[in-house]
């Protein structure tokens, strides 16, 4: 049998008496892209804080690789998982590329110094952020900046990628070719998502989520039913043939409103 490369088991978040996550089982395994979406307030940002041992559950467990989170270091942690969070505020007056370097702490030691220097460059070049490399953090664009701390992500080489909110800063071009890049690096990611066209194109799972409970675990094309998607979210799913191209569209509409995302 394999082993889950991550695994929760009944994950609870309780804050105030309140659940804030309520017993969330799922697996992820190796080479995945998880998107957890899910209204204002569904528990999402929390279920991802259990997921990558920033926060430990009120009950339930979380496995990776088969050996509980909870018993495994921080420093060991961050060699497996690279979070990108919203929170996220380095000193400004860092430059882009020891920002970057930053992600290789966890590894410190364990590689001699040019090899060190070649995965921050390549990080760069795959964000492309090598021509800023020595601009300060400071002085770069809200987009930038998240390329930035993703750079920094991918340079820790982890085994799992957690994005929270990837592209909240990003025009949609951008956004799409952000996560365009994240599935390309091939890695196990699990990302909090807002925007659900971004959703099929990227995910090989969706989590559904909605006031603290997992209402659906499957692949986009199955999760994303018309039905739930209008309960949950009040937009409707449509399936379209593009115009031009050999592919499907998928559509979401506000209902009866004249400004409609799609
Ligand atoms: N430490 C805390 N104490 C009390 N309540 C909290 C705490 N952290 C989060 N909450 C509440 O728990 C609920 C879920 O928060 P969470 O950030 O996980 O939601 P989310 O789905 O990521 O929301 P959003 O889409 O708005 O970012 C919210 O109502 C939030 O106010």
């Amino acid at each position: 049998m394999t082993v889950a490369l991550l695994e929760a088991s009944d994950v609870t978040a309780i804050a105030n008496g309140q659940r804030l996550v309520d017993a969330v089982s799922l697996s992820v395994a190796a080479g995945d892209r998880l998107a957890i979406i899910g209204p204002n307030g569904a528990g999402k940002t929390t279920l991802l804080r259990m997921l990558s041992g920033m926060l430990r559950p009120s009950s339930g467990e979380v496995k990776l690789a088969g050996r509980r989170l909870d018993r495994i270091s921080a420093a060991e942690r961050a060699l497996h998982m690279a979070v990108v969070g919203q929170t996220d505020q380095p000193d400004p007056r860092l430059a882009v590329i020891d920002y970057v370097e930053l992600g290789r702490i966890p590894h410190a030691g364990l590689r001699r110094r040019a090899e060190e220097r070649d995965i921050v460059v390549e990080a760069l070049c795959r964000t492309g952020l090598l021509p800023l490399l020595g601009r300060s953090i400071g002085s770069l664009s809200g987009g930038e900046r998240q390329r930035a701390q993703l750079a920094r992500a991918i340079a820790q080489e982890p085994r799992i990628l957690f994005l929270d909110e990837p592209t909240n800063h990003l025009d949609p071009r951008a956004r799409s070719e952000l996560l365009e890049l994240v599935a390309g690096l091939g890695m196990t990611v699990i990302a909090v998502l807002h925007d659900l066209s971004l959703v099929s194109p990227f995910a090989t799972t969706v989590a559904v989520m909605d006031r603290a409970r997992l209402l659906a675990l499957a692949a986009p094309r199955e999760a994303l039913t018309q039905q739930l998607i209008r309960e949950i979210f009040g937009v409707d799913v449509f399936r379209l043939r593009h115009p031009t191209e050999d592919r499907e569209l998928t559509v979401f509409e506000v209902p009866n409103r004249a400004l409609s995302p799609s």
